[in-house]
């Protein structure tokens, strides 16, 4: 279905990321994978599958990383068809101990980074008239929760973001959604298990039954798979006209 497009899929070597990454690849289309670490196994996994895959290792805290790796994806593929706006960190902390600079980098990597990547991808998806641009917020960028001023303010702003670029592009084959899961568990989250279980005195498998009680109504983790198959949707031509949608796969977290 993907075929001949390229995606670009920011913060893709881990968790959500690169689950949607591999979804992507598996409808054939090339990969640009961006994010810390080894990248050499994410790359390996995706070109298991048939798909051309490259990495580009930009801090997505700096402006000019973001540039230089968006004329890398258009010097290895031509232009960047899906953008998938998925890097994003955490820090919780009250808001009056929450450290200054931890406050920028959530915002400038959950929220500032995607203003970058959209900025420099719509031209080209102009002059294509065809692109996806899929913003991976949170139930977050819905509803807050306490101890998480930044990464809420960031994922209320991508919600927003996503609001006002889907109607710039409203009447061009470009669209733009947003995607809020709810937990998934990935390093990001297993971190807050862990904290909770020594902050606690708890097992490990009880902090993680009582963060999923108190927030996610199923129980149960949404998987890197489920939100790789809404971010395939989004991409096909039966999505053409969802625009501007901030999308929960959040177990009825936000039904509350
Ligand atoms: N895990 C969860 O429960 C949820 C996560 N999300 C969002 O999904 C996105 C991905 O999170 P996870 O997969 O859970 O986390 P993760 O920690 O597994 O992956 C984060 C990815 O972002 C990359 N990254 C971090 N800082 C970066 C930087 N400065 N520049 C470039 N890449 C950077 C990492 O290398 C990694 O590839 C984030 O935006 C997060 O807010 C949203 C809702 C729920
Ligand atoms: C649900 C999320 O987006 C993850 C978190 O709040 O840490």
């Amino acid at each position: 279905m993907l075929k001949g497009k390229t995606a670009l899929v920011t913060g893709s070597t881990s968790g959500i990321g690169l689950g949607i990454a591999k979804a992507l690849a598996q409808q054939g289309a090339s990969i640009v994978l961006n994010g810390f670490g080894d990248a050499d196994k994410p790359k390996a996994e995706i070109e298991s599958l048939g798909a051309r895959v490259v990495h580009h290792g930009a801090d997505m805290s700096k402006p000019s990383d973001i540039e230089d790796m968006m004329k890398f994806a258009a010097a290895r593929f031509d232009r960047v068809d899906i953008l998938v706006n998925n890097a994003g960190i955490q820090h919780v902390a009250k808001v009056e101990d929450f450290p200054v600079d931890r406050w920028d980098a959530v915002i400038a990597i959950n929220l500032t980074s995607a203003f970058h990547t959209t900025r420099l991808a719509v031209p080209a998806m102009r002059e294509a008239n065809w692109g996806r641009i899929v913003n991976i917020a949170s139930a977050h960028g819905l509803v807050a929760s306490a101890q998480k001023s930044a990464y809420v303010a960031a994922k209320h702003g991508i919600v927003g973001l996503t609001k006002a670029v889907a109607l710039e592009t409203a009447t061009t084959g470009i669209t733009c959604n947003a995607i809020c899961p709810g937990w998934v568990l990935t390093p990001l989250v297993q971190k807050q298990i862990d904290d909770r279980s020594a902050r606690e005195g708890i097992s490990v498998a009880q902090a993680q039954n009582d963060l999923l009680g108190e927030k996610q109504p199923s129980l149960q983790f949404t998987t890197v798979e489920q939100l790789g198959g809404l971010a395939v949707f989004l991409c096909s031509s039966a999505a053409d006209q969802v625009r501007g949608v901030a999308w929960q796969v959040d177990g009825g977290w936000t039904a509350q």
